[in-house]
């Protein structure tokens, strides 16, 4: 990635390979619906980030080519992961980068978030305080971490997976960081990351059309919440 200025806030989007994604949709969701559904998520992601206001730039995590194809196609960087070991791994790799090259600030957005929208990203990006500074926005269960910001880029310790929002919470403590923590319900696509068939159906109650959506419609997945997948 190209240097930024050291005051810049670049996004962060890790993506695992198409292919072992999203497990926990395997009783839904037939491979190729799988693979289909996060490449979309990742499209809806990337360009909601690239309408967003108050980024410098994107940067892709992950080990799977096409993702990476995908990442270049919207614009973003990418940083290619040799050893696959897990989501802290990844990200922390992408800090370690970041605050190489002096970029002021990282936003952690996951891939399968894709009812996020530019207007959220940025009002998180705006309230974000200056210097060093934790902002996050829990999933809607109150547990996840579904975006993350942090500068500078390596302040801290990832802690991605159960009760992470938590666990950030408390890290960021540690380091005397009062966190900005956002109430998810002003954050609904942010929110909403798509883990289980329930979250396909709380992705159904939101409004704005996406990738995403239009793939679940195509393939007469949207309101399903656990029913017998189709053939794929
Ligand atoms: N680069 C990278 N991204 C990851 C890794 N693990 C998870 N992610 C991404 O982090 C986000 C949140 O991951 P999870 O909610 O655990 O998603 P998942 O592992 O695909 O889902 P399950 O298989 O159902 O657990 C998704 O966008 C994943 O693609 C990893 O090892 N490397
Ligand atoms: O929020 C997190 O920490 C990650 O997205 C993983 O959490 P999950 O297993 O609930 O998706």
């Amino acid at each position: 990635m190209s240097a930024a200025e050291p005051s810049g806030i670049w996004a962060v989007v890790p993506v695992k390979s198409f292919a072992a994604a999203k497990q926990r949709l395997a009783g839904a969701f037939s491979p190729r619906q799988r693979h289909a559904l996060v490449r979309a998520m990742m499209r809806d992601v990337l360009v909601a980030l690239r309408a967003t206001r108050g980024l410098d730039g994107i940067v892709v995590v992950t080990a799977d080519p096409e993702a990476g194809l995908l990442a270049r196609e919207h614009g973003a960087q990418l940083i290619f992961e040799r050893d696959v070991l897990g989501l802290n791994t990844a990200v922390a790799e992408a800090a370690g980068r970041l605050a190489a090259q002096r970029v002021g600030g990282m936003l952690v957005v996951p891939g399968d978030v894709p009812m996020a929208t530019p207007v959220e990203i940025s009002a998180l990006v705006s309230s974000h305080p200056p210097g060093v500074a934790v902002s996050l926005v829990p999933a809607h269960d109150g547990q996840g971490t579904n975006a993350l910001l942090v500068s500078p880029p390596d302040v801290m310790a990832f802690s991605y997976g159960p009760l992470s929002c938590a666990l950030h919470v408390a890290t960021a403590e540690m380091l005397t960081i009062e966190p900005m923590v956002h109430d998810p319900a002003g954050f609904p696509g942010l929110a909403l990351d798509i883990d289980l068939p329930a979250d396909i159906e709380r992705l159904g109650r939101l409004a704005p059309a996406s990738h995403t959506r239009r793939l679940l419609e195509a393939e007469g997945l949207l309101g399903v919440a656990s029913g017998a997948r189709s053939t794929g």
